[in-house]
């Protein structure tokens, strides 16, 4: 296992091209956000359009509408309940976010599935939450699609069945291989388990442990991934950043919010450009 460090900053966020425009930085569709969790698929969002994804698309509960367009004018919003909506927008996307405050309801069922339907095998699938705990409730069949699991131990308990206490990196990589893709295992160590081999986050802070926080990388992730071209690269950086950032704030603070690493984004990445 591989210990991560500031490099694999350097090595993934590009200095921008002159001869750019927003498509050049990745379309993400980000799909969640039932009507109690809105906060969630809000700092999902936030997370990706300060990472600096070219155009974001957020799905979702229509109660998030006006939440979503004051904080985050830069997003456009559609609805998920709309079966047509949500198949021509994920359709049109490099990156999917799928999961943050989804729910388990038989409706976040229905649009899990729709986005599963719809997916390709060139677009990146991040899933993320109340839709890694749908998968494994559900025993549903995973689409063929770049797919990016990010449970936290419970939620990777529910999907890979491997009990916490059980949780050893033979017995992860074996599930990982099984489903293909790359597994983020978050924790206070978080462990990135990819096609290529795995890599441990010794970066992070208890200061971290807040509602929101994983909803935030998953937006980050999200916004890597639509902008930097190496994908396992894009993951690990997005892994390091969010923690990076969290424990230069937690130099002078007790608690880091989820929205204050986000806003933190454009110089952290302005600062490690290379
Ligand atoms: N503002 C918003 O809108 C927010 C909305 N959110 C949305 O809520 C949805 C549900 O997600 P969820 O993570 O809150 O609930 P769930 O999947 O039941 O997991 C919790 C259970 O797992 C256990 N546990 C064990 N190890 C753990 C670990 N390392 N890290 C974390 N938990 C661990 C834990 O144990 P305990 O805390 O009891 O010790 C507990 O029994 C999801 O869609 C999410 O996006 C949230 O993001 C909050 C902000
Ligand atoms: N003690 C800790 N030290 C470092 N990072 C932590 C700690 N506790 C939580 N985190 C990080 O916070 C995030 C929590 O994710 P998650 O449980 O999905 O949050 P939520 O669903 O509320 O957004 C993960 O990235 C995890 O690594
Ligand atoms: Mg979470």
């Amino acid at each position: 296992m591989q210990t991560l460090t500031d490099e694999i900053l350097s090595q993934t966020i590009r200095i921008r091209p002159k001869e750019s425009h927003k498509g050049t930085y990745g379309r993400v569709c980000l799909v969640g956000g039932n009507d109690h969790f809105g906060g969630a698929i809000l700092m999902a969002t936030e997370a990706s359009v300060y990472s600096g994804a070219g155009l974001n698309t957020t799905l979702t509960d229509p109660s998030n509408f006006v939440s979503l367009h004051a904080r985050m004018p830069e997003a456009m919003v559609a609805d998920f309940t709309s079966q047509a909506e949500l198949t021509e927008l994920v359709a049109a996307a490099n990156t999917v976010v799928i999961g943050p405050g989804l729910g388990t309801t038989t409706q976040s069922l229905h649009v899990l599935q729709t986005v599963f339907n719809t997916v390709a095998h060139n677009q990146t699938l991040i899933v993320d939450g109340s839709a890694i705990t749908l998968v494994a409730d559900k025993s549903l069949q995973l689409p063929d699609a770049q797919l990016i699991f990010t449970p936290h131990q419970m939620e990777w308990q529910r999907l890979s069945g491997i009990k916490i206490a059980d949780q050893t990196d033979e017995a992860n990589e074996k599930v990982r291989r099984e489903l293909g893709g790359t597994v983020v295992l978050k924790s206070h160590q978080t462990k990135i388990y990819a096609p290529n081999g795995s890599y441990l986050n010794t970066a992070g802070t208890p200061a971290q442990a807040t509602g929101g926080m994983g909803d935030t990388l998953a937006g980050m992730i999200g916004g890597f991934t639509a902008q930097f071209a190496d994908q396992t690269n894009a993951v690990l950086a997005a892994v390091y950043a969010h923690s990076a950032i969290a424990d230069e704030l937690a130099e002078h603070q007790y608690v880091v919010l989820p929205t204050q690493i986000i806003h933190q984004l454009p110089q952290f990445m302005h600062d490690h450009q290379a």
